[in-house]
């Protein structure tokens, strides 16, 4: 057996497989906000962080790390499993002093990790991907390497707030004294795969490319980015590796506590952005995943390293080999919650028989979707833009704002992936929202590609078991097979006769994104 851990925004999930059966065996997760509301955390976030800033807590992971074996082992059989992989929200990071990997090797299981480990934060709280704070770092990274075409030559993306890089630039220069003391920096997922590993392990080529820091040609961290981010930085990270690399046993906190086996063995973890694509079964090209989660996201397998003119995409390591690009739009689930909430409504709302209700309003009614910053494409905070019929501009009719709504977020998802040049094949959906019906007939129509979903919805905690069972030999692409199926019947094909409709709707949203710039 296989376990595969997803430690996400909002929560930690583990998914075991057997590739013996075919089987999934078991699927837990613990919601940071509702398994751990000592953190204050509701959606696995500090809230009110300031000028952009928005940071989790790390010891809040590793209780969730406890909380999450403890209900493993009474759950299942753990001294079967023979590997462990996982996956951590990308561009999150974890800074430490010297005495991690000495705290780390001499572990306790009479207590728990965070009361063992917190001594070793170099900076109590970790910025994580929705923090926007960087922009002054940004431009002075951009500035010392030669501009941002040469930022996203050399890194895969252009300098970007939420990036690891620059959150280490800023932490540099506001506490210079802490960041002096920390020894290692870790990103979410090596992280985590640290603590198992029971000895700080590399970060992967997947989720390090999330950090403008990695050199994409040689796949080695960029001397120039570094020097041009912060002092001695090279020092604080181990070298950069695949992901299927395995780093020895697993600690013997896990083994002694929780019933693992002394023989099981760990290998890297990476971004949950390039496990899901292992776990949508889209490691080659021609399949476009969607992944509905706190943030929107839009990625696919590429042959090669190409790159977004505008800056608003990225490239990242294919946990397969290759490359991948990634869109992230920050707005995701959080704004079809503010509208929800605004409205007093509840998910049926946004469902098929709801949104059949207004099927003659499609196209019609034009929303700038945006609840909060947005960064595809880069939006201030000013509320939504509405732009329509008066039944619709004045909310008398709640249905045709969900609906407005979600044709915004998925014409500017279609305007802001035109630059792949990839033809949209097939759609595959995940994440929380993807089990939603309507929305994805909505997407299915306005991207007019036939749409599928897998049964499991934990699709990077599924990746990153599959990946423990390809590093430990077994054939990826024959374990996607099988593990990776639409089911049966969830396959949505577009109504073409919308066609028109929307390809006319995308030059009115562009049209009102332009003019709201
Ligand atoms: N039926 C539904 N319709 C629309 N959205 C949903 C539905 N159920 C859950 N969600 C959304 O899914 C989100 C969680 O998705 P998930 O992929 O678990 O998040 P993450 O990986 O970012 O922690 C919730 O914030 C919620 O808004
Ligand atoms: O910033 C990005 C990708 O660049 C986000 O996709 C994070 O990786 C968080 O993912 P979720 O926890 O929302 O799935």
């Amino acid at each position: 057996m296989f376990l595969g851990l997803d430690s996400s925004t909002q929560s930690l999930t583990a998914v075991i497989i057997d590739p013996g059966s075919g089987e999934i065996t078991c699927q837990l997760s613990v919601n940071f906000g509702s398994s751990l509301p000592e953190y204050g955390s509701p959606s696995g976030f500090i809230p009110g962080g300031r000028d952009g800033e928005v940071h989790a807590n790390p010891l809040m992971w590793l209780d969730a790390l406890d909380l999450l074996f403890t209900r493993l082992a009474a759950e299942t059989d753990l001294s079967k499993i023979r590997m462990i992989a996982g996956s951590g929200q990308q561009h999150g990071s974890v800074y430490l002093d010297s005495t991690f990997d000495s705290r780390l090797a001499g572990l306790d299981i009479s207590q728990n990790l965070s009361t063992q480990l917190s001594p070793s934060l170099t900076r109590a709280t970790s910025p994580i991907w929705m923090d926007t704070s960087t922009g002054t770092e940004c431009a002075e990274i951009t500035s010392a390497t030669g501009g941002p075409a040469a930022v996203c030559a050399r890194s895969g993306s252009i300098a970007i707030e939420r990036f690891t890089g620059p959150q280490i630039r800023r932490f540099y220069k506001t506490d210079p004294a802490a960041y002096g003391k920390t020894a290692r920096i870790h990103l979410v997922s090596s992280f985590i795969a640290s603590v198992i590993a029971g000895k700080s392990v590399p970060i992967d080529f997947g989720d390090g490319a999330g950090m403008n820091l990695l050199g994409l040609a040689k796949l080695g961290w960029d001397t120039e980015l570094l020097a041009a981010t912060a002092p001695d930085l090279g020092s604080k990270l181990l070298p950069p590796a695949p992901q299927t690399s395995v780093q020895g046993t697993v600690s013997p906190y896990f083994t002694k506590k929780y019933g693992i086996s002394e023989n099981c063995r760990t290998a890297l973890f990476t971004g949950d952005n390039p496990a899901s694509l292992v776990g949508m079964g889209a490691t080659t090209p021609g399949n476009i995943v969607i992944s509905l989660g706190t943030s929107d996201t839009f990625f696919a397998a590429m042959p090669g390293p190409k790159t977004d003119p505008n800056g608003f995409g990225h490239v990242f390591g294919n946990p397969a080999g290759g490359f991948m690009s990634l869109i992230c739009f920050r707005n995701g689930s959080l704004a079809r919650e503010a509208l929800r909430d605004q409205l007093g409504l509840d998910w049926s709302a946004f469902d098929q028989p709801a949104l059949a209700a207004t099927s003659d309003a499609a196209g019609k009614n034009q929303m700038l979707p945006f609840y909060g910053p947005e960064i595809t494409p880069r939006h201030d905070f000013t509320g939504p833009v509405l732009q329509g019929s008066a039944e619709f501009e004045s909310a008398e009719n709640p249905g045709l704002q969900v609906r407005a709504l979600l044709e915004g977020q998925f014409l500017n998802m279609r305007l802001h992936s035109g630059w792949m040049g990839v033809k949209t094949e097939r759609i595959r959906l995940t994440g929380g929202a993807s089990k939603n019906d309507g929305i994805a007939r909505l997407v299915a129509d306005i991207f007019q590609a036939p749409v599928e979903r897998l049964d499991v919805s934990n699709s990077a905690a599924l990746g990153a078991a599959l990946v423990a069972a390809a590093a430990d030999g077994h054939d990826l692409e024959a374990l996607q097979d099988v593990f990776c199926k639409a089911s049966a019947g969830s396959t949505l094909q577009p109504d073409r006769s919308l066609a028109a409709v929307y390809d006319e709707a995308l030059v009115k949203f562009e049209t009102l994104l332009k003019a709201n710039r």
